[in-house]
């Protein structure tokens, strides 16, 4: 994986960030961590495509996925192949604040936890612009998707601009043509096609965050 991330170059296609997020799971269901942060940076140049009201979200996305890059590309590259392997190997190691941000600030886990948080928000977000009709308002189904999931983890100021952003949000039509999958019956059909996949790294992830009781990392 290359070293630092690029968001600015190709246009970005719906279909190359289901690909990606579909290769993200192992035949025993482990999470490649590679596959997980280029979903991300596929979804990260779709963001920046919307302008630059999006780039404080953007620019701190961008600083998360290049932590968790870091971390494969470091010495330690080979505990980082997937998210069991970078939470067994962090947690056996004592390399994760569990308490409070002290000594680990970037560490793999709490890095990863908030994407994960995030990918719980695009979730509900992708599944209200799959079920949404030609009058729903994109700002209306991003809020909502963000106040039932991502909110609960931001602070009161980082929910207000976040709340202002996203009524620069295009509407569906503008926002469907960003996609490049072709007419709103094949975006509606992708989605159909992308959301168990994204469900399920959500799921697996979530499942081992629990078990190692690690989902509120500070
Ligand atoms: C088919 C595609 C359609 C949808 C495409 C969506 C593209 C979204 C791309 C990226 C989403 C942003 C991911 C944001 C990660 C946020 C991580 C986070 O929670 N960070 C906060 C906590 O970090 P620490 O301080 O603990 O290190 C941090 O405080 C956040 C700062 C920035 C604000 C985050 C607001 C998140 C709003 C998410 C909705 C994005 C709306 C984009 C609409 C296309």
């Amino acid at each position: 994986m290359a070293d630092s991330v690029a968001v600015e170059d190709p246009k970005f296609t719906l279909q190359e960030v289901l690909d990606t997020f579909k290769s993200c799971l192992s035949e025993n269901k482990e999470v490649y961590l590679e596959h997980y942060v280029a979903g991300w940076l596929g979804l990260v140049r779709f963001m920046n495509s919307l302008g630059s009201v999006f780039s404080f979200i953007a620019k701190d996305a961008v600083n998360k996925i290049q932590i968790l890059i870091n971390h494969l590309n470091g010495e330690n590259g080979a505990h980082y192949v997937t998210v069991q392997s970078m939470v067994k190997y962090e947690l056996d190691n004592q390399l994760v604040d569990l308490t409070k941000r002290a000594s680990f600030p970037e560490s793999g886990c709490r890095t990863l936890l908030r994407l994960h948080r995030a990918l719980r928000w695009l979730e509900l977000f992708l599944e209200r612009l799959r079920t949404s009709t030609e009058e729903s308002k994109t700002s209306v189904m991003c809020s909502e998707a963000y106040n039932e999931s991502l909110s609960q983890h931001h602070a009161w100021i980082i929910r207000k601009a976040a709340g202002t952003a996203f009524w620069a949000l295009p509407g569906r039509a503008t926002f469907f043509d960003v996609m490049n999958v072709g007419t709103p019956e094949q975006v509606v059909a992708m989605l159909g096609d992308a959301l168990p996949l994204i469900s399920e790294v959500y799921q697996v992830t979530e499942n081992l965050y629990a078990q190692n009781n690690i989902l509120d990392l500070p």
